[in-house]
């Protein structure tokens, strides 16, 4: 694991040379009306580069989904700046995919009518993007599964479709909120060994809410911690295992003292 400027940085944005996909810089958010007036976010910054898997950690209520919220557009920040590939605020919404934690998927249409939903928002044309998304589909393991009803897959098939469809927005970044929270442990096992062997050939930009920390590492180049008290810092951490990566490599040494010492960091912000 290497850390940049020591074992841990402070601040978020590490100075890393290419252009970033997604730059947060001393952001500031309290929710209006609030009257504590407190700070769910007090000069954050944070920055991902395009290709990174990025996660954010943190405890229930620090902010994980607020921050989404903030980086879709759906929330103007009170003092800072969000950029999307330069794109200042209020130029924000619909320029990422965003896949929040419920499925969402319309029970009414089938596998394929679901996927094909964002294409319809945008008006564009489906006809040739059907070949497309079958070739996924069946990247996906859902081949099968094109005309069924969501009420007629599994929990993992569900998030599947959910993700598909987020890929289908054509947006370079996509922003999950725990996708595989909800999932047995076997199923999301089998999720990442899914996902990382996708992962080389998805040729996007993640960013990823999770509570498990195992997952966390498993699956990033580098994890932010959001703190759970004064909210005015956020942590950073790289994950140097090389890629291809095999969900096995959690039973290495390696994997092992990362996640000692990301445990350990937790403990000492609570
Ligand atoms: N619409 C809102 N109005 C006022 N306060 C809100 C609103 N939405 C969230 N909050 C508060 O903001 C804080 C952060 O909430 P948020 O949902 O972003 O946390 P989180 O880290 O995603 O939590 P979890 O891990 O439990 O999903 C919480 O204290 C929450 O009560």
């Amino acid at each position: 694991m290497s850390i940049c400027s020591g074992k841990w940085s402070i601040g978020g944005a590490s100075g890393l040379s290419s252009s970033p996909i997604l730059s947060i810089s001393e952001l500031n958010y309290a929710f209006p009306g609030d009257a504590s007036s407190k700070f769910i976010f007090q000069d954050i910054s944070m920055e991902v580069r395009s290709g990174e898997f990025v996660s954010v950690i943190g405890a229930s209520g620090s902010g994980k989904s607020t921050l989404f919220r903030l980086i879709t557009g759906l929330l103007e920040p009170d003092q800072g700046q969000i950029l999307i590939d330069g794109q200042q605020s209020g130029q924000r919404l619909g320029s990422v995919g965003y896949m929040p934690q419920k499925d969402l998927l319309l029970p009414w249409r089938t596998v394929i009518d679901n996927v094909l939903l964002p294409l319809e928002i945008t008006r564009e044309k489906k006809q040739g993007k059907i070949a497309e998304i079958r070739e996924w589909l069946s990247r996906f393991g859902l081949a099968e599964y094109e005309n069924a009803y969501p009420h007629e897959l599994s929990g993992g098939m569900k998030q599947r479709v959910a993700f598909l469809r987020t890929l289908m927005t054509g947006r370079d970044l996509l922003l999950l909120d725990e996708p595989f929270g909800a999932l047995d442990s076997m199923t999301k096992h089998n999720m990442h060994s899914w996902l990382l062997e996708l992962w080389g050939d998805l040729q996007k930009t993640v960013l990823f809410i999770t509570h498990d920390l195992e997952e966390a590492i498993l699956l990033s180049d580098r994890i932010y911690l959001l703190s759970g008290d004064g909210k005015s810092r956020v942590k950073e951490m790289k994950i140097d295992l090389t890629r291809p990566r095999r969900s096995e490599i959690i039973y290495q040494t390696e994997f092992i003292s990362m996640r000692k010492e990301l445990e350990m960091l937790i403990h000492n912000e609570e």
